[in-house]
């Protein structure tokens, strides 16, 4: 069968990592039998350099036209690049926000999931990590701070800014719907996070969450304030199961959780809507600190393909297939620079792709 993907290899490492995940969808396709065909979309830092603008309207056509969206990352060094004297709305950030509003894709969904093999890695210590931990973290995604009013002007003689944290019951409904349907193929288990010791926002999200958690009595439904969750994530992640939260919340909480699974490089996430076009991509950035170097760590990307095999395609099993494969690698000792630990093999980026490639052939 043929699917029409849309690629956005976007800045920094994004080509990288990007390359090494279309290898392995090719292999995919090749043993399977399926035909992937990419649409290579610009997006991010080098679409303002060649159009001006960080998403042309005709690229968000060309991502809506096609089957799914493969993203590498978007940004440059937010302290030294050009990119950043520009307008907010210029800039490439930008361009991620008017795709994920664009193709309404309310549901973000990060998967912290620990390898066995890649305990070593992780910095906790080995009685807080047992036999290992897997959550998801549930991030609404089209509302919130993100896309509030924002303003920065000078008021009684003081810059002043303004970022406006704002959520309607509707979009809390049915990001928290999606938390309980996935907790339902899971453990059972949602840990609402919130702020509502303070915010409105955070009230009214308390308050629709413990509505819905009524249709779904068979999930074990808890809240928690976002501050202890920051917390508990390091102390004992083991007691979640889906944390579903708002917007800058899950940001921020799932770049600690992928720490704890090894490194921001192996987490993975799928950002969905109402119908099966998803955008899927790591949830780390374009990382300048190490672009063109081939140090990045591919997995996340290679994991985000897999998701996207598996809710877009409906293709669970060659989905479980690479999930094996970038297990297996591991097991073998392979590491890229940020999972290296003592008596390993250090790898880069692309002969981390041949790897996870060859595994999947034989
Ligand atoms: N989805 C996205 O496109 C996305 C996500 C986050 C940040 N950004 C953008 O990326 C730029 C850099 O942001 P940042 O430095 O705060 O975050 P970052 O995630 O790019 O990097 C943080 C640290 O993690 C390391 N790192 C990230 N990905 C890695 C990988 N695959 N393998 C190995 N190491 C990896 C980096 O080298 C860096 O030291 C900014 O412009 C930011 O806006 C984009
Ligand atoms: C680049 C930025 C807009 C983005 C976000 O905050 O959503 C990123 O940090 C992420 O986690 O995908
Ligand atoms: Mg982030």
């Amino acid at each position: 069968m043929d699917y029409r993907i849309a690629v956005i290899p976007g800045d920094g490492i994004g080509p990288e990592i990007i390359a090494e995940a279309k290898k392995i969808l090719d292999v995919i396709g090749r043993k399977y039998g399926h035909n992937f065909q990419y649409t290579e979309v610009l997006m991010g830092g080098v679409s303002i350099d060649i159009t001006g603008v960080p998403l042309t309207d005709e690229a968000l056509q060309t991502a809506k036209s096609c089957d799914a969206v493969l993203l590498g990352a978007v940004g440059g060094d937010v302290g030294k690049s050009n990119w950043y004297s520009l307008p907010p709305n210029l800039r490439p950030e930008a361009g991620l926000l008017a795709l994920r509003k664009g193709l309404n894709l309310f549901a973000n969904i990060r998967p912290a999931v620990l390898f066995d093999e890649l305990k070593s890695a992780c910095p906790l210590k080995e009685d807080i990590i047992g036999d290992g931990f897997d959550f998801v973290v549930v991030r609404e995604l089209t509302g919130g701070l993100y896309f509030g009013e924002r303003w920065t002007k000078e008021v009684e003689g003081l810059r002043t800014a303004v970022d406006t944290l704002i959520y309607n019951e509707k979009e809390i409904e049915r990001i928290a719907r999606c938390a309980f349907e996935i907790a339902r193929k899971r453990r059972k288990k949602v840990c609402s996070v919130d702020k509502a010791n303070v915010l409105d926002s955070s009230r009214l999200w308390r308050q629709i969450t413990h509505e819905v958690s009524k249709d779904y009595p068979d999930v074990e439904f808890t809240d928690m304030l976002v501050d202890n969750c920051a917390m508990q994530i390091v102390k004992n992640p083991r007691q979640f199961d889906v944390i579903l939260t708002e917007n800058m919340f899950g940001d921020i909480l799932s770049d600690e959780a992928s720490m704890i699974t090894g490194s921001i490089g192996m987490l993975a996430s799928a950002s969905l809507g109402k119908t099966k076009l998803g955008l899927y991509e790591p949830i780390h950035g374009s990382a300048p600190d190490i672009a063109g170097q081939n140090k990045a760590n591919p997995i996340a990307t290679i994991l985000s393909a897999a998701m996207m095999l598996k809710y877009s395609f409906d293709l669970d099993k060659e989905a479980a297939v690479i999930e094996d494969a970038v297990r297996n690698v591991l097991k073998k000792g392979y590491r890229t620079v940020d999972i290296m630990s003592p008596g390993k093999t250090l790898v880069g980026t692309d002969k981390m792709g041949d790897l996870i490639a060859d595994e999947i052939i034989n």
